[in-house]
């Protein structure tokens, strides 16, 4: 199963690589601004979806909360270090 730290590792490697057809490429290439707009949607959809649907759902959404951080993470070269020793 991936997790936090096997995600960012492979999202690292969309940046390095530049696959062709790789979303998180394409919206690298977007920047900080379009990114932070998804990571307003998918905190709003998490929000809604843990007042109003299933435990299934609201960890769906979660999870691309989870993804859409990362990619700013990435966009932003903050590393896990950086965010863990926050936490
Ligand atoms: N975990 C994710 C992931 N979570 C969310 N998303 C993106 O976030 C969007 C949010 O989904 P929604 O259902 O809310 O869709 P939406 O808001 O209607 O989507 P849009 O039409 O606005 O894109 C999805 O369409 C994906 O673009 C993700 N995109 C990629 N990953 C993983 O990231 C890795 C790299 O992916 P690529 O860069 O695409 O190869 C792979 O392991 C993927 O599984």
């Amino acid at each position: 199963m991936k997790t936090f730290e096997s995600l960012f590792e492979e999202l690292q490697r969309r940046a390095e690589e530049r696959p062709e057809g790789s979303g998180t490429v394409a919206m690298l290439d977007k920047g900080v601004h379009a990114i932070g707009k998804k990571l307003v949607e998918e905190a709003a959809e998490s929000w809604m979806a843990c007042e109003h649907q299933s435990d299934e759902e609201a960890a769906e959404e979660l999870s691309r909360l989870l993804y859409w951080a990362q990619v700013m993470m990435v966009a932003k070269g903050i590393s896990l270090d950086d965010v863990y020793k926050n936490l």
